[in-house]
């Protein structure tokens, strides 16, 4: 970071935001330099993604100043902040998958700035080189990984100028080489006087890469910190004081008998640029977490809606629970016989937005609250506010609407509603996504207490951290394979991050050409 600078870069002054019933944002004041990297640290609900939106033009602030380059501003929307130089990464993409690269990053600048940039692909092309980001402006957007996406979304920000480059969890969907990778565009651009704002639950990386960080609870900015004079225990603790235990070094178990079974299993993709499954094959045993790492967009989404039941097409023969074939009967069918799930898209599919969280329990506890063909809601609110207590949901209380929770608070409901089924086999895909440590934490010993009571459980994860903490075998898919599956105590970071990349592609296409002749 160069430190010649005086003017700050951003200014927020006394930001407030009130939604109805909740103080999201409380007189919050940061100031960030140019070339500085800070982090915005917060347990869920502490109103992070608020204050970045009123930042980004997305959401209005009520109250306070905002100080761009020395001048108060008045950002009353994303193409105002895109005009001073503020570009934002969001979780979720939001790129147009038959248009190309060149075409989407076109589609968001206006007239002025394609004028001013001249012929944009040369442009896109100079700048992949200028920051090693490997983007060819004549490449379809469907034909790209989801670490490649990220770089355009980072593209089509660098292509504006951008002064201050907002991040919000940008590791949680990439493989460590993916992130080693993004760091150094990051640290290239602090060089350059880019500022940085970066929200992330992941603490071992902010304390390698940020300069400062600002630690917010409630709304309110409760501490600051340079993050490397600190460890991430330090930070967990500013963020949700003390943690009484810490995660670490869970005991692995060996899997009793056999539960449920993916034999062989290859399906076309329903979706058109979706992956196809190509001949998977796995067990899950009771008492036994089973781990599949991977990079978003290799055939999880796909395993997991046939799995379900959620995607219709008949594989009677190729999934079966307790030795019974189960790929022909439908999702509410396979939840009777004791599975249960947490999908990756916790708004839409996880939950209704519009429905109450006591709502949202009924849909996937139909049987456990209908009594004599009436719904019991005593049972269920009971239930829900069980939840909500259990897990600290930050929440108005059970008929508080699923959307209005904070992702990481939502996350939190689905997941215990999910465990608090006592289910045989739970298949779930990133239990802990934007969850903070503390609850994070809580999660991780749910599921090890339903390993411990005997379930079988599949957890699907690009956090490779987490499943190396959880899971007792593991896995990585692929392109729609599934590479071989080994002990966690056996296997390392490297190989199964390797895996990720396909390495075990060619073995496996192999030993089946091998087979076959
Ligand atoms: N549209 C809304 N209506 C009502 N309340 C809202 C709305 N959006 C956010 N909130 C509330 O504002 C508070 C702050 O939410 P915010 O999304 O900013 O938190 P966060 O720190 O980003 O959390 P997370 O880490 O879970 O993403 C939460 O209590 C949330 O329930």
């Amino acid at each position: 970071m160069k430190k010649q600078h005086l003017v700050s870069r951003l200014e927020l002054v006394k930001l407030t935001k009130q939604y109805p019933g909740c103080l999201a944002n409380d007189n919050i004041s940061i100031t960030l330099m140019p070339g500085e990297i800070h982090a915005l640290l917060g347990e869920n609900g502490a109103g992070k993604s608020t204050l970045v939106k009123s930042i980004y033009g997305v959401v209005s602030p009520d109250a306070g100043a905002i100080i761009w380059d020395g001048k108060e501003v008045d950002i009353k929307s994303p193409s105002i902040a895109r005009d001073l130089g503020i570009g934002m990464v969001f979780q979720h993409f939001s790129l147009f998958e038959t248009l190309t690269i060149s075409e989407n990053i076109e589609l968001c600048l206006s007239k002025t700035q394609l004028h001013q940039i001249g012929d944009l692909a040369t442009r896109i092309t100079e700048l992949s080189e200028e920051y090693g980001l490997n983007v060819n402006p004549t490449r379809y957007v469907h034909s790209l990984s989801i670490g490649e996406r990220q770089r355009v979304e980072i593209m089509r920000c660098l292509v504006q100028s951008v002064k201050l480059l907002i991040l919000d969890e940008p590791t949680s969907v990439l493989t460590p080489q993916e992130v080693a990778g993004l760091f150094e565009v990051l640290r290239t651009l602090s060089e350059e006087g880019c500022s940085i704002l970066f929200i992330s639950h992941k603490l071992h990386e902010v304390t390698e890469i940020c300069h400062k960080a600002t630690i917010l609870r409630g709304g309110k900015v409760v501490d600051t910190c340079v993050p490397n004079e600190e460890t991430p225990a330090s930070i967990a603790k500013m963020m949700v004081g003390d943690l009484a235990e810490q995660d670490a070094g869970y005991v692995k178990r060996e899997g009793q008998e056999r539960i449920f079974e993916v034999d062989n299993l290859s399906l076309p993709s329903k979706q058109p640029f979706g992956t196809a499954l190509k001949n998977i094959q796995f067990d899950l045993k009771a008492g036994e977490i089973l781990g599949i790492a991977g990079v978003a967009g290799n055939g999880q989404d796909e395993l997991m809606a046939v799995i379900s039941g959620e995607d219709e097409r008949n594989v009677k023969n190729q999934l079966s629970l307790n030795g019974a074939p189960i790929g022909h009967l439908h999702a509410g069918e396979r939840r009777k016989r004791g599975m249960a799930y947490v999908p990756e898209e916790r708004l839409g599919r996880g939950a209704v937005p519009d429905m109450s969280l006591s709502e949202n329990t009924l849909l996937t506890h139909s049987d456990g609250f209908i009594k004599k063909g009436l719904v019991d809601w005593q049972s269920i609110k009971d239930y829900t506010a069980s939840i909500i207590k259990k897990y600290k949901i930050k929440c108005h209380g059970e008929f508080s609407e699923a959307k209005s929770l904070s992702g990481g608070n939502l996350q939190k409901f689905i997941m215990g509603r999910e465990i608090g089924q006592n289910p045989s086999v739970l298949i779930c895909a990133h239990p802990t996504w934007g969850v903070d440590v503390g609850a994070a934490l809580a999660i991780h010993q749910a599921l090890l207490e339903l390993r411990d009571q005997g379930a079988a459980i599949l957890l699907i994860s690009e956090d490779i951290d987490e499943l190396f903490l959880l899971a007792d075998r593991m896995a990585a898919v692929c392109d729609g394979y599934l590479s071989p599956v080994v002990k966690t105590d056996s296997t390392n970071i490297d190989q199964i991050g390797q895996w990720m990349a396909g390495t075990f592609i060619d073995t496996i296409n192999q030993s089946t050409q091998g087979a076959g002749a």
